[in-house]
Formats: structure tokens, sequence, C-alpha cells
């Protein structure tokens, strides 16, 4: 998701959403100056508290000095409690008008890109604004840290500076030569942490989806899938942690060169510039003050939180950035109906099952159209399941992309991927409870007669009149029912489903030829791509185009294309076609 870590539509977005704000940030920043007042003054009153107070012999006039010191602590503190008023000048409308960008860009796509009948993504403009709240505490954080951070930096060095020249020069070069190395290792250091937050997240919605999934996880026999999957997204986050950690190494050398190196040149110097008489005691005292009170720790919190900060800003703006609709976004005439393009396009998918085992497929390519219809052939563990399980983003391809309807499985939100993709697999789960909710299953509040429809489309509606309608309870499907018989009940759950691409996995295996005509009869009418695991020439030949898989890899063409130029197809099609040996008697 190179958009996602680079960050940039998200920060074009924040700017948009921000430019009525110049006038807070103004106040802001002149609030920040008003807190840099101890940065600026401290050190040069402490020089006075010592030389012409403790040092002289005079205590009392040293503690005035010290008292007014304090009293510049109570104007910080003023200060950093007016600042809260125009920050929620900034961040208050930002918010205001990122919900609004967020929520209209979600309506968009529900009503112009979205399933039929899937209606608006309730819960995905609540995580959206959820999103944008978080958008919102981390500006008014980073505002908060790193405006009074910059300003008390170069306080801190014009104090110094108007104590000696020569001792600011031995603070300022180091610094500044620290900070000037810092701010292009910052980028990277933003990329890494950006891709760790991300992976951190995968973590989450890989762990997510499977236990929420934990029913068709069961009814797949994907649970080994499911596994790699969530060790997949966990060994990605360690690796992104342990690159994140590499990369916060880089404070220490900042920290020593811009902070503690110049406190050395100070005690180095500073009796020097004394024995010569031209600088104080106290200056050296207070210059080391400036050092250790102001500069460290805003070396600190430059290479600690304000990197954090702006790093997890990049990646929840870009987010944000690519689900909102600015204002003005075309209506239904300029957008098209479904997103432009292919249906499934497939380039260079390459999956293997382990980090050390060999690819089970590898750099697979090929394109179905919408309402295309492939059949998927080959020789037995060549790698057809894994494929299908992959098209129905079941696991993640460890290279190349997946896209259905202009978009990667990765980028699909879970909801709509399971909403626009069905994948039937051999052994068909049919659940303990009435026969309308097997088949209502992925078509929540459908009516009888789109059942019956469904029903009737795949050769169902015998075996409904057979157990008496809808309502019959299985109450052991496994047991009660043939594995035909569940096949068909899976197979009418999914035909009544809004899914626009279905794969079957040899979902029609134990229904004989006459049935499985009609079932994939039935398929390649209804609405939609569909994708069928063959075993039976009948079921190629039906198919526009064939994807064969084997040990030399992969080919793609028409059933007649392959006959005559792919000797692998040919020779799978003669087998096939050979007739059943005569049964011993
Ligand atoms: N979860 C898994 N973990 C490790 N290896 C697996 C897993 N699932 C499948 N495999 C292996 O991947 C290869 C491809 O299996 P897959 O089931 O995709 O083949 P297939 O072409 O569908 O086979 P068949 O026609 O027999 O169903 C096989 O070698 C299989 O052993």
């Amino acid at each position: 998701m190179p958009d996602i870590v680079s960050g940039d539509p998200g920060l074009r977005l924040l700017r948009e959403v921000s430019a009525g704000s110049r006038r807070s940030l103004v106040r802001a920043l002149g609030w920040s100056a008003v807190q840099a007042a101890p940065a600026l003054a401290s050190g040069r009153m402490l020089a006075t508290a010592l030389d012409q107070g403790f040092l002289a012999g005079r205590p009392v006039a040293g503690v005035c000095w010290l008292t007014g010191i304090a009293a510049l602590y109570g104007v910080r503190a003023a200060a950093q409690r007016a600042m809260f008023d125009p920050l929620a000048s900034i961040v208050e409308p930002m918010r205001d008008e990122l919900v609004r960008r967020v929520v209209r860009g979600a309506l968009r796509r529900a009503v112009y890109e979205g399933l039929p009948g899937a209606g608006p993504d309730a819960a995905g403009v609540t995580r959206l604004s959820s999103q944008v709240d978080a958008v919102r505490g981390t500006v008014a954080a980073l505002l908060r840290t790193a405006l009074p951070l910059a300003v008390n930096l170069l306080a801190a060095l014009l104090g110094l500076a108007s104590l000696d020249l020569r001792m600011a020069l031995v603070v300022a070069v180091p610094l500044l030569v620290a900070v000037a190395a810092f701010v292009p290792a910052m980028r990277a250091l933003t990329r890494r942490r950006a891709a760790y937050l991300l992976a951190e997240e995968r973590v989450a919605a890989a762990t997510g989806s499977v236990i929420g999934a934990a029913r068709d996880v069961a009814a797949l026999g994907a649970d080994r899938e499911a596994r790699a999957e969530v060790h997949r997204a966990a060994d990605a986050s360690a690796r992104a942690a342990t690159t994140v950690a590499w990369a916060n190494a880089l404070r220490v050398p900042v920290i020593l060169f811009g902070g503690q190196l110049p406190v050395l040149g100070l005690l180095l110097a500073g009796p020097s510039l004394v024995r010569q008489g031209t600088v104080s005691p106290g200056a050296v005292i207070g210059a080391v003050s400036y050092v250790t009170a102001y500069l460290i720790p805003a070396l600190q919190q430059m290479t600690g939180a304000v990197a954090g900060y702006w790093s997890q800003l990049r990646v929840l703006a870009a987010r944000l950035a690519a689900t909102s609709a600015r204002p003005g976004t075309p209506g239904p005439a300029e957008v098209p109906a479904r997103p432009a393009g292919a249906d499934l396009i497939v380039r260079g998918l390459t999956f293997a099952y382990g980090p050390h085992s060999e690819p089970v497929l590898r750099d697979v390519t090929f394109t179905v159209p919408r309402a295309g219809h492939l059949a998927l052939v080959g020789p037995s563990g060549v790698g057809k399941s894994t494929l299908a399980a992959l098209l129905a983003g079941i696991g993640q391809p460890d290279a190349g992309r997946i896209a259905i309807g202009g978009r990667t499985t990765a980028e699909l939100p879970e909801a709509e991927r399971a909403a626009l993709v069905a994948l039937v697999p051999q052994e068909a789960y049919v659940f303990p409870g009435t026969l309308r909710e097997n088949v209502a299953y992925l078509a929540p509040g459908a009516r009888d007669d789109a059942l019956e429809r469904a029903a009737a489309a795949v050769g169902l509606s015998p075996l409904v009149a057979r157990l008496g309608g809808y309502d019959a309870e299985l109450t052991d499907p496994a047991a009660a029912l043939s594995s035909g018989e569940r096949q068909l009940i899976a197979l009418a759950r999914v035909y009544a489903s809004p899914a626009r691409l279905v794969i079957l996995d040899e979902a029609t295996c134990h229904l004989d030829p006459a049935a499985e005509a009609v079932v994939e009869s039935a398929f390649a009418r209804r609405p939609g791509t569909l994708i069928v695991v063959a075993h039976r020439l009948s079921s190629a030949a039906r198919a526009g185009r064939v994807l064969i898989l084997d040990a030399d890899g992969h080919a793609f063409g028409t059933h007649a294309e392959l006959l005559a130029t792919h000797p692998g197809y040919a020779a799978l099609v003669g087998h096939w076609d050979a007739p059943l040996p005569a049964p011993t008697p």
C-alpha cells in the first residue's frame, strides 16, 4: 500500500480540511512563544543569580532572581492553558469537515458502487469516524508538542547567544548537525513506523476475521489456512517491529551528538573562558542549564513523541483520504454504476504455505471479464483449491495481486469482500437449524419466493418438497441428508446471496452429470462472474475460458485452444474422457 505509507494524499487532505485555520495557528504560535519565556530567559537569570547574588555574597539578590525564574514558569503554565483555545479552533472544524467527507464517501460508494441490496456500510462509517477522532487527537497532540518544542529550541539558542556567542556556537553547531541528520532519517523512520502500525492492524484484522468466521472456517475446513494467515500477519508484524527498533536506535547518536556533546564542550571550554575573564562562572552554569533543561529534552521529544505522532498521523490521514469524498465529487451521471474494467484480475500471484516451503502457485496471471465463466483445471494437488481460496480472500498472496472490481483483496473491507465473493467448497456445510436458515444464511431477510427461485435454479425444489418446506428442522444434517443433497443446499444458499463472484470448488462432485449441468448452467445465467474448479470434460467445455495449472506452470485459453496447443490439457481431457473400467466380477 504505497499510498498509505508515503501518505501524500493524506497530507493533502489535512491541508485542505484545515485551510481555514491559519489565524488559529498564528494564535497557537503566539502562545507557544509565551510558553518559551523560561527557555529564553532562565539560563541568563540563573547566571545573574550566581554572579550578582550567591557568588557575590548577596544571597537575597540570588533568591530574588531564582524567584523570577519561578514566576516565568507560572507564565508558561498560563500560556499552556491558553493554547487549548486556538488548538480547539483548529482541530474541531477539521474534525467536522473530515466527518462530512468520510460519510459522503461511504454513502457515495454505497449508492453508486455498492452491491445490490447491500445498503450503506454503517459499520464502515462508524469505523471511519472513530479514525477521524484519532486524527483529531493526534493533530492536537502534535501541535501541542511540536510548536512549543520548535519555539523553545530557538528561544534557548537565543538566550545562550545573549550570554556569550562562543558558547552559543559550541552548542549550536553539533545541535544543528544532529537535527539536519535526523530530519531526512525521520522520513525512513516514519515509513517504518507506518508499516509497523499497518502490520499491527493486520494482526488484529486477521485474528478478528478468523474468530468472527469460526463457523465458516469450520465449514470450509480452512483451519490450517486460517492459522497460517494469522501466523503470517504476526510474523510480518514482528519483522516490522524489529525494523522500527533499529530505526529508533538512531535517536541515541542524535541525542548524544546534539545534546551531550555540547555539554561536554561547555565544560571543557568554560574554565578557560572564565580564566580569560571574558565569561563569568555563572554564565557557564547558565549555558549548561540551557542545554540540559531545554535542548536535550527537546531533542528527546523530537526524536520520540513528535516522530511517533507524525507517523501515526500520516497513516491515519492517508487512510481517510482513500475513503473520503471532496465536496462536489461527481454524481450518478459521471460515476460508472460499477468499477470499470475486468471483474477479476490476477497478476503474478505467488503463494507458499510456509516461509520455507516451495510455492504452490508461482507467478499466476489471468483475467476474467465481468460476468465471465472460467473453469480451473489441473491434476490433483496442483493448487486449484489453494487458488480458489485466495480468490475468495482466504489468505493473502506472498507476491502479486488479486483485484476484484478494481480493488485488491487486501484493500477490500472484510464485510464488503464477504458480500462480494462466495466460495462453495467440496464438502458442503449444512448446520443444524431450519432449511430456511440454511438457504438464507448469506441473504438474511430474503423472502421465501427469492429462496424458491434459488432452489428451483439449482434443482433443490424436490428436496424442499420432500422435507416439507423451508420450516423443516434439520437437526442432524450429516445423518439425514446425502452428500449431494447437502451440496444442493449450499449451492442454493450461494445462488440466493448477493455475491457477484461465485467460486465452485468441486462443489458439484457428489451430483450426477445431469444435476451438475443444471447447477452450472444456473450459475452461468446468474448475474456475476463464475469460477468452477472442474473435474469433468463437460464442465470445462461449458466455460468460456479455461485455466490449467500443472507442474510446468499455467496456461489460459478457450477449451478448443488449449486442446489444440497444450499437451497437458489434452492429456487431462483424454483421461477424463476415458471409459470407466469394467466392473470386476
Ligand atoms: N493448509 C495447507 N498447508 C500446507 N499445505 C497445504 C495446505 N493445503 C494444501 N496444501 C498443499 O498444497 C498443494 C495444493 O493443494 P490444493 O488442495 O490446492 O490442490 P488441488 O489442486 O485443489 O488438489 P485436489 O484436486 O486434489 O483437490 C498440495 O500439495 C497440498 O498438500
